[in-house]
């Protein structure tokens, strides 16, 4: 059993798992599948009443594969052998959430406690064209977690501006792609080793950090390092990213009256599922090779393994 002194709510649990399905693609809807339409509630009902008997995956002719509940943060999938699955989270969205009310209901608290002092990290994964990049990036119209953070950050920064308070915004991205760690915002997009110590945890000694004055500043940074992410394209994505990645922010801030210095961490890092699962590769992409897996694989799971104390994973040990 966990124990903690602090009660277990929705605003101070350690992990949330939240998820978002996305609109259907053109190729989804051209092969009949359909997206859950508003129902009348009887026919909602229905719906869920179907858990308890044999699943039928049609629905109005057309096939529904899964159904949001947001109001029960669950998602039912359909089982073409028996019973639907439920699955239960902190949260579900469905294809009419925008990323803004993601941020403003889940994110915004935990940036909220990284500018507290704590670390954060917000983590995208899923399988290839399922909206990772959507939803962490954006578009020109809908902005993404990644550039909204950065928004409440600087918006906190100059609120809290005053002549005792400094705050330094540092930004680190690396990739790892196949058995290689590279630095995204390294001119020659550098060879990067991770190094361990067991004390300290893993940390890369030598990844670029580069001090920002603003979010848009921010945002470039993070467009330039993507133009050097290894992309393909595969049977569900035309543009697809094909490594893991995570994009490192570090606030510190300092205090001239205390001498104090906090330097609390956010991570986002993009891992895809594909590595995970020994899913056959011709089903699931024709461009770049997946990743093979092993040990740097391992590692870079324990880079972004939350800390319980002791300095932050990617950066060097300090003494
Ligand atoms: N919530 C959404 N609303 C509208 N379109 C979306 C949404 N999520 C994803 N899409 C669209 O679906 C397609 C695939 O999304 P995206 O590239 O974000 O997937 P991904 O998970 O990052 O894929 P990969 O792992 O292959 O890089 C894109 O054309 C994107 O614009």
């Amino acid at each position: 059993m966990e124990k903690s002194a602090r009660p277990r709510t929705a605003l101070n649990e350690c992990v949330k798992v939240v998820v978002r399905c996305r609109p259907l693609s053109e190729r989804e809807k051209n092969e009949s599948y359909e997206e859950g339409k508003k129902r009348v509630r009887h026919e909602e009902k229905a719906w869920y009443d179907r858990l308890s008997t044999k699943a039928v995956n049609k629905f109005d002719g057309k096939l529904q594969v899964v159904k949001v509940w947001p109001e029960r943060g669950a998602v039912q999938v359909d089982n073409p052998k028996g019973q639907d699955k439920l699955f239960t989270y902190d949260a579900a969205y469905d294809c009419t959430a925008d990323t803004k009310t993601i941020y403003d209901e889940m994110v915004r608290p935990l940036v909220a406690s990284v500018l507290d002092g704590f670390n954060g990290c917000v983590f995208a994964y899923g399988q290839t064209g399922t909206g990772k990049t959507h939803t962490m990036e954006g578009t020109g119209d809908d902005e993404g977690i990644i550039p909204r953070t950065f928004r409440h950050m600087w918006a906190h920064i100059e609120n809290t501006a005053s002549p005792d308070v400094t705050h330094l915004v540092s930004c680190s991205y690396v990739e790892l792609y196949l058995e290689d760690v590279r630095d995204l915002l390294a001119k020659d997009c550098k060879k990067l080793t991770i190094r361990g110590q067991e004390l300290n945890g893993f940390y890369i000694p030598e990844m670029t950090s580069i001090v920002c004055k603003s979010a848009n500043e921010m945002v470039r940074l993070m467009r330039a390092g993507n133009r050097n992410r290894a992309s393909g394209r595969t049977d569900m994505n035309e543009h697809s990213s094909r490594s893991h990645a995570v994009f490192l922010v570090t606030v510190e801030t300092a205090h001239r009256s205390t001498d104090r210095i906090r330097c609390p961490h956010l991570q986002f890092p993009w891992l895809i599922q594909e590595f995970c699962l020994s899913i056959p590769s011709n089903r699931l992409s024709s461009g770049l090779p997946l990743f093979p897996g092993g040990p740097v694989h391992t590692v870079i799971y324990k880079l972004i393994e939350p800390k319980q104390e002791g300095p932050h994973s990617l950066y060097p040990p300090q003494s």
